[in-house]
């Protein structure tokens, strides 16, 4: 079946709001999509993941054990979407899987995603292809962000533009319409918000911006905040959870007390639009429009603070070039899986650090 265009992108990110999967058809120039499914993480494998991001007891069992249970649901979100498509599954060349990130440390040489790909090639009936990160950190390079490789074949054009992903954590391509594509990691996406959102009101998310439009931005909190030296390190540069996470905001809060918690969100919402802008203003300052993807695209008030940041520029989401914004990394990771059966690379050296251009992922046969 090595000749079929049919790819699987299974994402899971580091907002932890659920596996995103999508069947693809790379039959023709642009990435076409047969279908979609977004499936939450049950309750106790998402407190799970979420406890595993930090160092715990017996943790080695418990990535197997968590790593066994995410198969089996990227298992089921597989079998959906092809149910869904009238698809077979041997008509399928490979699944892409990224897995779930529980550490990025590529200062110390590793990085590392979770999810057992033996476990759901037996599953799916379907080649997988996994590991994508872990050739190029060993080639010296950050390991992330992968997407920009992806964001120059689908949304490159005659004029200079930018793609923000804001997941959990938010990555920028910039994308002249001539010269070297760039990429890295601004700092934090919807992972700070997600977090003040569930403390305050038990919810995965501030629904639209809502929470935070109602609130004031507190000055000395966001200079606080920005002040962080991520912000000042040059690309390449890519950051996660290990960083940005709700210690280190607990930390910024400690000197400020008595502020209102809507006032927090309203501060975390601007810090946020801020670190995104200031990083365009800085790396990426000619980009005539600015395309957004993940799901910050469906926060309204994110989207109106970037807009006006951003200013004249044209701020929209890459709907606008043809892709939903929901489902831009998980058709990434497919092509990464078709890049990898090709044994064509993933990485862009100029953008991970990496020493060389290097074929991504680990294949586990059908
Ligand atoms: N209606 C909405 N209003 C506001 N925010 C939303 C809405 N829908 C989704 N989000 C935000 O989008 C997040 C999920 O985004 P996405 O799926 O792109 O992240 P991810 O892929 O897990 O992260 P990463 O790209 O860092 O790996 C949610 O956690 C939430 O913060
Ligand atoms: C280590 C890791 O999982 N990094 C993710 C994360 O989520 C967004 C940002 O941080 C990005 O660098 C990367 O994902 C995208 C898909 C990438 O590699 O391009």
């Amino acid at each position: 079946m090595s000749e079929s265009t049919l790819y699987i992108g299974l994402m899971s990110g580091t907002s932890l709001d659920g596996i995103d999967c999508a069947l693809v058809d790379f039959s023709s120039g642009n990435p076409r999509l047969l279908g979609t499914a977004l499936r939450p993480f049950e309750a106790g494998l998402h407190a799970e993941l979420l406890a595993l991001q930090t160092p715990g007891d017996n943790e080695l069992q418990r990535v197997a054990l968590a790593a066994n249970a995410l198969a089996e649901a990227y298992a089921a979100s597989v079998a959906a979407v092809l149910a869904e498509a009238g698809v077979a599954p041997d008509q399928v060349a490979a699944i892409g899987m990224h897995g779930q990130t529980l550490r990025h440390r590529p200062e110390l040489g590793f990085t590392v995603q979770i999810g057992n790909a033996a476990l759901l090639a037996e599953r799916s009936g379907i080649r997988v292809v996994a590991d994508f990160r872990s050739r190029d950190v060993a080639a010296g390079g950050q390991g992330a962000p992968l997407v920009p490789a992806f964001h120059r074949g689908v949304f490159g054009g005659k004029r200079h533009r930018a793609v923000v992903n804001i997941g959990g954590i938010a990555n920028i391509t910039d994308l002249p319409a001539k010269g070297a594509v760039r990429g890295w990691d601004c700092g934090p996406g919807n992972v700070l918000l997600d977090g003040w959102n569930a403390r305050h009101h038990g919810q995965p998310y501030d629904a639209d911006g809502a929470w935070a439009a109602a609130g004031n931005s507190v000055n000395e909190l966001l200079e606080r905040l920005l002040a962080d030296e991520y912000f000042d390190l040059a690309p390449p540069k890519s950051t996660g959870r290990d960083l940005f996470h709700l210690g280190w905001l607990d930390q910024h809060l400690a000197g400020l007390p008595g502020l209102a918690p809507v006032d927090v969100q309203a501060t975390l919402l601007e810090f946020t639009a801020r670190s995104i802008a200031n990083e365009i203003e800085q790396e990426a300052g000619e980009a005539e429009a600015i395309y957004i993807c993940g799901g910050g695209a469906r926060n309204g008030a994110m989207m109106r603070w970037l807009a006006a940041l951003l200013a004249p520029r044209l701020v929209s989401s890459t709907e606008a070039l043809g892709l939903h914004p929901d489902w831009v990394e998980a058709v990434a990771f497919a092509w990464l899986a078709k890049q990898c059966l090709a044994g064509q690379p993933g990485n862009l050296p100029a953008v991970t650090g990496a020493a060389g251009a290097r074929v991504l992922g680990a294949i586990y046969s059908a």
